[in-house]
Parts: C-alpha cells; structure tokens; sequence
C-alpha cells in the first residue's frame, strides 16, 4: 500500500485510478471480460482519497490552483519480486517523474516483510558490542582527516577515545587514499583504540568509511571483517538501497552497519515530490538492514523539520516491526548544549553525534568527549546543564562557546 500526495489541477481520482491502472495492468475498461477476469489479481486498486483542498500553488500553464489530495493505491504482491529496486520502480518507478507526486509511505503484509532482513544487531546489539546499556551513546565524527597520515590517524583516534565516545566514525567524504588505505584504517584504527583501552578500560568502536566501486565493495566488506573492523559507515545513497541489504545479507560480512544521509537530500525535502523522509531514511534503510542512520538532526546546522526527524527516529525503532530495532543518529551541528533536547525528543535510545561539537571544543577532542558525556550525566541526572557546568570544567567551557538549551523536565 503506498500513500501519495497529490497535487493536481484535474480530477484528483481520474488521476488516482489512472495511477492504479498505469503501474499494474495498463488498462482495464477497454478489456473484455475474460481478459478482466485473468488480470483481476494483477490489478492496481485506489483504496482511498483524502481531499485537501486547493493548494496555495498554481499551475504554472493553466494558472490554476493546485488541487490537493492523500491517496492510498494497493498494488498486489505478486506484481513484483521481494527486491527494493522492484517495490520502488513498482510504487514510484514512472511515477516519481509524472507531476507534483511525493511518497509519504510504504505499508506491507508482514509476510513480503519477512523477506528482508533488517539490522544485524539493532541497538541491542550495538549496546552489547560499546557495553553500555542506560544511557545514550556518544559518537565523535573524525574531522580534517583529508591529507593526513596514519600516524595523525592514529594519534587523533586516540584523543576522541580518551574524551570517552563510544564511537568514532569517519567523515563521509573520507574516500581510500595513499596515505589512509581503509585497511591500515582498520588495523592502525583497532591497535590504537586497544592501547585506550587498556589504559582506560574504556572499549570505543571505529566506523570505517566502506567506499569505492560498487562491485568491489562485498570483497572489501569481507576483508574489514576479516581485519576485525568494528562497523562500516556506508553512503547507502550514493549506491542504493539494494547495495546495503546485499552487504546485510552476507553472512561472510558479520558487521554492523552504518547508513549516512548524504545524497538523501536529493531526494526527500520537496513539498510536492520525492519520498517522504520517515520512509527514505528511516523505515526502508531499516528494512534492508542499517544497524545504525544518521539523519539531520531538528537543531543544528542542516536542519530538519522537528517532525520530520522523530518520524524518522519512530520509524527506526517502533516495535511493530519484525525487525531489531535501528539506533537513531540525529547529525550536524550538534554541541553539548544540545544535548538536554536530543534525549527530550529522541530518548535514550539515540546516538549523541558531533564533529565540530568535539574537535572545536577549546581543549580540544579530549576536552568536547568529557563535555557531552558530562552533559549526558547531567540530563540522565536530571540536573540542569549550567549547575552540572559549574562542577565540569569542560562542560562549562563548552557552554561558553556553544551556548545551552535547557528543556522543562
Ligand atoms: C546531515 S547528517 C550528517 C552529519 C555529518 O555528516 C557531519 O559530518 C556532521 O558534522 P558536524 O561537525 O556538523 O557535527
Ligand atoms: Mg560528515
């Protein structure tokens, strides 16, 4: 079942049927009734129409209003193969190109569900993995690592350990390079993270940007595990989403995942087109396996609509799911005065995720670790941010730079 927003300046339900009609059998009235009869369960249905009203918006050749319309259209199962690419070119294939149509959601029966595979771990599995279970994870993003070598690398992982994150992922645009190959990225990465370790007793895991050519990324998956990798950080949008579920699926790929939104805003922030992000970044990612999704984050520099973030979050982890739960990672921007309203709207199943917020914290990565993660005790505490501060030096110094956002409790 796929709901749409419509924004038509015809008959909205001419158009729904023709919807129903164009992405199954192609025609239906014309057709004799045998033919009618044989096509019956191929057939597209238009379940319901929720007229909006006129739109606001005119149509830019007839200078009409915009008429505005949800629409449900069920289209059977045995249309196409349990593939995403199949689903999409299904639900939004031609559609996504045919005037001002967004997709809001996808519902299916729970047995086509059960044929894909959802996160490996699930936030479960990644609190077992960190050994933290009563708190929300913190995450440090490796900054201005582009032009460095392994020993920066290494001597900077070692910092954002010491500051007390759980994980340290790479940036995005960190591609494989001469001076960082992903495998030393792994091995240099984990010699690293042991010796904090064993000074701290602290475990911090690495996310490794899996990158390069489609059809080498299984081997070079395999190869990370085979290093011990800890997790991949994978731009699921560069590739699509059947690419992820592929790297799920392998049983010779045992690890966890990491999907980051970059390429996503290609796709969801239109009123009139693209997919809604709830189902974009939050219920299909966790249908072909993301243990973990960064989205943009309701506060910080690339915002998304408050709403629109927690429908994400909602669709990672809402337990009507036959799948393990997906940890929510709302990004960017993100500082430690911040944090009393991530775990007010996101929980305490969430991942706290910076770049900036740690390596521009003044004492540095070391310094913007012990600043969220005090400011992570506060909110769990219940104490403000500014009273936790002025027992905290590195929190104090944070809000001095950052600022705060108290919430009531
Ligand atoms: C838009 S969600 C992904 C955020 C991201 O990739 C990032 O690097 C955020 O960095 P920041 O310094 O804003 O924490
Ligand atoms: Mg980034």
């Amino acid at each position: 079942m796929a709901t749409y927003l419509l924004h038509d300046e015809t008959d909205i339900r001419k158009k729904a049927e023709g919807i129903a009609l164009g992405l199954t059998i192609g025609t239906w009235t014309d057709l004799p009734a045998l033919e009618q009869e044989q096509l019956r369960k191929h057939k597209g249905e238009v379940v319901a129409i929720d007229e909006l009203g006129e739109s606001e918006r005119v149509n830019a050749y007839f200078g009409k209003r915009l008429k505005r319309a949800i629409v449900k259209i069920a289209y059977p199962t045995v249309n196409f193969s349990a593939d995403l690419p199949a689903l999409l070119v299904t639900t939004f294939g031609k559609l996504s190109l045919d005037g001002e149509v967004r997709l809001l959601d996808l519902e299916f029966p729970d047995e086509w569900k059960r044929q894909f595979p959802g996160p490996r771990f699930g936030i479960d599995g990644i609190r077992d993995r960190v050994g933290v279970h009563n708190r929300p994870l913190l995450m440090s993003i490796f900054k201005g690592m582009i032009g460095r070598d392994l020993a920066y690398l290494t001597s900077e992982l070692k910092k954002q350990a010491l500051g007390g994150v759980d994980l340290v992922k790479d940036d995005e645009i960190l591609f494989d390079s001469e001076l960082l190959p992903f495998e030393k990225r792994i091995t240099e990465g984990k010699a690293a993270l042991q010796e904090v370790y064993e000074q701290t007793g602290k475990r911090t895991l690495y996310a490794v940007n899996l990158t390069g050519k489609t059809f080498a990324l299984k081997d070079k998956a395999k190869r990370a595990a085979e290093l011990g990798a800890d997790v991949l950080l994978f731009n699921v949008f560069a590739y699509g989403l059947d690419v992820l579920q592929a790297l799920r699926e392998d049983e010779e790929i045992v690890v966890p995942i990491m999907a980051h939104p970059a390429f996503s805003g290609a796709v969801t922030p239109s009123e009139f087109y693209g997919v809604a992000p709830s189902l974009w970044l939050g219920k299909l990612l966790r249908l072909a396996g993301a243990d973990f999704v960064l989205f943009p984050s309701p506060y910080g520099s690339v915002a998304l609509e408050r709403e629109q973030a927690l429908g994400i979050a909602r669709a990672l982890t809402d337990d009507q799911e036959p799948f393990a739960r997906a940890f929510p990672v709302p990004s960017a921007g993100i500082h430690p005065g911040l944090v009393p309203l991530i775990i007010r709207d996101f929980g305490l199943d969430t991942i706290v995720n910076a770049g900036g917020g740690i390596h521009g914290h003044p004492d540095g990565a070391i310094g913007g670790g012990k600043a969220f993660r005090a400011a992570i005790d506060a909110v769990l505490a219940g104490r403000p941010l500014r009273a936790a501060a002025a027992e905290n030096e590195a929190l104090q110094k944070a809000i001095d730079r950052w600022g705060v956002v108290e919430v009531e409790a």
